[in-house]
């Protein structure tokens, strides 16, 4: 585990830049391809641990997929040639590739074991198992059936009716997945509303969903076909130069062709309602999702409540928003967000770690967190607790931190986003 240490810098951001694809849409690229007839490429595919994982999983499988630099091309033979893999699939740290997956192998008649890290081992599977037990699935895991490692004896699974009782777009899709292996109708109702790319991209792969408010229906019996797709920047990455670029003075930024789906830009909607100077155009549409730049100046940002509805469009920004709202007028209050306690740590304890040790004015809630802003952060040594989204936090936090920053155990970066210090230092200047 190696660590990285940020000296104090009085650099500003500037200049353009290009984040890395999507992560949601670069695991669900590959799934439905891997599932399909005929060959797909798969553009600015991202090349994070996590979606490699993802990969090696249908590798292990059986389909060959090729990999040059952020393009895949993957070779899908159809389901019923997917082979039973031989040795137990590695999820690594991915609770995408462990929950859309377990829709997948529980309805494919192949048997499959599958494990994951440390973190991956304690976040909960039973939100996925409960409900494809109703479908008929056979599936045994760790404590209960509600941990990994996991067995599979896939079998033909029957279609279902959903009321999803947590706010998860994992879970949802992997009931949909699942349930376009099934016989008859699955449908899956939502909680609240969640990022929507299964249902977006599916019909891209040729496979029908009907979507009616917060009802997702999906007819069993389906195999996708290939189709080629460009993966839009991810704007969960963009997230930590949006914040970068609002907090550090005289920055003004611009970054080109980020996903813009009206599901994952809360983070946008956030900071412009905490005063921040952004700009957002849309230029184009990939598939059916929304791409565009974003222009982002340095502003004096004030303190707000983020909740409800928004919570599940913002999750996994929500520890670089924390670290805005430090810089903010007045206070923030983060509710509703309970969920961050289930990610690759617990986020709500993590972030207030963190930026308590920096100085910060911030206090863990049950469901969330409260910071009083406006304080300035010194500095000192922190811990990523293995976790990319915190590192990523840490090492934004420097750039206004009086005092050297070290992060620890900077690895995990890699999990989302292997060449955030090259983008990093290409804007500071
Ligand atoms: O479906 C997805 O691609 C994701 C859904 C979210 O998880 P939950 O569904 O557990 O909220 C998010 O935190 C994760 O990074 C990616
Ligand atoms: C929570 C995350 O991912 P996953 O659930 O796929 O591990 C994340 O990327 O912040």
């Amino acid at each position: 585990m190696s660590s990285i240490e940020l000296k104090p810098t009085d650099k500003r951001l500037n200049g353009d830049l290009s984040v890395p694809g999507d992560k949601s849409i670069s695991h669900r690229s590959v799934i439905f391809s891997a599932l399909a007839q005929g060959t797909s490429v798969i553009t600015n595919f991202l090349t994070g641990e996590d979606c490699l994982r993802t990969v090696e999983a249908f590798r292990l499988m059986g389909v060959n997929i090729e990999q040059a630099g952020n393009k895949i091309t993957v070779h899908g033979k159809g389901l019923s040639h997917l082979r039973e893999p031989s040795q137990p699939i590695n999820f690594g740290n991915s609770g995408t590739t462990a929950r859309l997956m377990s829709g997948v192998l529980a309805g494919l008649p192949l048997f499959t074991t599958a494990f994951g890290d440390e973190s991956l081992s304690k976040r909960p599977m039973d939100r996925v198992i409960q409900p494809l037990r109703v479908m008929g699935a056979d599936i045994q895991g760790r404590e209960h059936d509600s941990l990994l490692p996991l067995a599979f004896r896939g079998k033909k699974l029957e279609g279902a009716r959903h009321e999803l009782t947590v706010k998860s777009a994992q879970v949802k899709s992997a009931l949909l997945l699942a349930g376009m292996l099934a016989e008859g109708e699955t449908e899956v109702i939502e909680l609240g509303e969640t990022r929507n790319h299964t249902e977006m991209l599916l019909p891209e792969f040729g496979v029908d969903v009907e979507v009616e408010g917060r009802s997702i229906k999906i007819k069993g019996g389906q195999e996708p076909s290939a189709s080629d797709i460009k993966v839009p920047g991810d704007i969960s990455s963009a997230a930590f130069f949006l914040v970068a670029a609002s907090i550090v003075p005289d920055s003004e930024l611009v970054i080109r062709d980020v996903g813009l789906n009206p599901t994952r830009d809360g983070i946008v909607k956030a900071l412009k309602g905490m005063g921040a100077n952004i700009e957002v155009q849309v230029h184009t549409h990939i598939g059916s999702e929304p791409v565009g730049d974003i222009v982002v100046r340095h502003s004096p940002l004030k303190g707000m409540t983020l909740e409800g509805d928004l919570i599940p469009n913002v999750i996994d920004e929500i520890p670089i928003l924390a670290l805005a709202a430090t810089q903010a007028e007045g206070k923030t209050i983060i509710k509703d967000a309970e969920e961050l306690r289930y990610k690759e740590t617990d986020r709500i304890k993590a972030v207030v770690e963190t930026l308590s040790l920096l100085g910060a004015d911030i206090e863990a809630q049950e469901d969330g967190m409260i910071i009083q802003g406006g304080t300035p952060l010194n500095g000192g040594t922190i811990d990523s607790y293995g976790d990319h989204r915190i590192g990523m936090m840490g090492a934004i936090a420097s750039l206004i931190c009086e005092r050297e920053v070290t992060v620890q155990n900077k690895e995990c970066i890699n999990i989302s986003y292997p060449s955030f210090f090259t983008d990093l230092n290409q804007v500071l200047n």
